[in-house]
């Protein structure tokens, strides 16, 4: 997968660069190529943004520099992907939730350049131009307001790239965690434990000792309902009956 990012901070993404998403983009399983905005600028103060018509506080990025650095970056177009052209995903507090279920949609995409709004955001236009030669998603990572969206780009380029064939090893499996397709679908993660057995007086509950790997499948689909129950009830409104396995129905 080919991630292109467009920032007035590239610096910010060099987290990037480290841990399982970092690992993945030196094993070539992801592209990432961050562009400063401020390259498609053309005046001596490098300007990014000027005040909202209509008034109002702060301000908005200009069309300009976005329209041709999207230019530049839909130019260069990576072999793995030259039909079919990218789709572009804009972090915005205004946007249509970022979920389990969207990360898998977008690791489908061979192809992914994000836009990342600083001020009071971009200008609209640049959008609705996108729009006529790419998949826009506008998104939200959450009912809370950044001062910028590569924070939420981070979280994204995380979640779908965990998620790309290779990138995780099977020892973890994307397959059981909270929210994934199917029986998790839905459904928060219980409590996890490791060694020791013992630590300040505290044990692990016995039925994770016990070989019984039937039972500790239920007693962790029990202790996921709870936590659902406890922490994101709504969730369990959601949950598609088909989901549930036979025992699930009987619990
Ligand atoms: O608050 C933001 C500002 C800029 C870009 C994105 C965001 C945001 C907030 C929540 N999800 O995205």
């Amino acid at each position: 997968m080919r991630v292109d990012v467009i920032t007035i901070f590239p610096e910010y993404l060099a987290p990037l660069g480290v841990s399982l998403i970092g690992k993945a983009a030196d094993r070539g399983l992801l592209d990432i190529r961050a562009h400063d905005l401020r390259d498609w600028t053309h005046d001596v103060h490098r300007t990014v943004d000027d005040t909202p018509y209509g008034g109002g506080p702060g301000m908005v990025m200009k069309p300009e520099p976005w329209g041709e650095a999207l230019d530049a970056v839909l130019a260069d177009v990576p072999p793995e992907s030259p039909e079919l052209p990218p789709t572009l995903v804009v972090p915005t507090p205004s946007g249509r939730p970022f979920t389990q279920a969207k990360a898998a949609q977008l690791a489908e995409s061979p192809w992914l350049i994000f836009a990342c709004g600083r001020y009071e955001g971009i200008d609209r236009r640049v959008i609705d131009a996108a729009a006529e030669r790419m998949a826009v998603e506008e998104l939200s990572i959450g009912d809370y307001v950044l001062a910028g969206g590569e924070v939420a780009v981070l979280v994204m380029v995380e979640a779908i790239g965990r998620l790309l064939p290779g990138v995780l090893g099977n020892a973890e499996s994307a397959r059981d965690d909270s929210f994934a397709a199917g029986a998790m679908e839905s459904l928060l993660e219980g409590p996890a434990y490791t060694k020791p057995a013992e630590w300040r007086g505290r044990t692990v509950p016995e039925i994770l000792t016990s070989g019984n790997h039937g039972a500790i499948a239920r007693w962790r689909r029990e202790q996921a309902f709870a936590r659902t129950a406890a922490h994101r009830p709504e969730l369990l409104a959601r949950l598609d009956p088909a989901a549930l396995d036979k025992r699930d129905r009987l619990a």
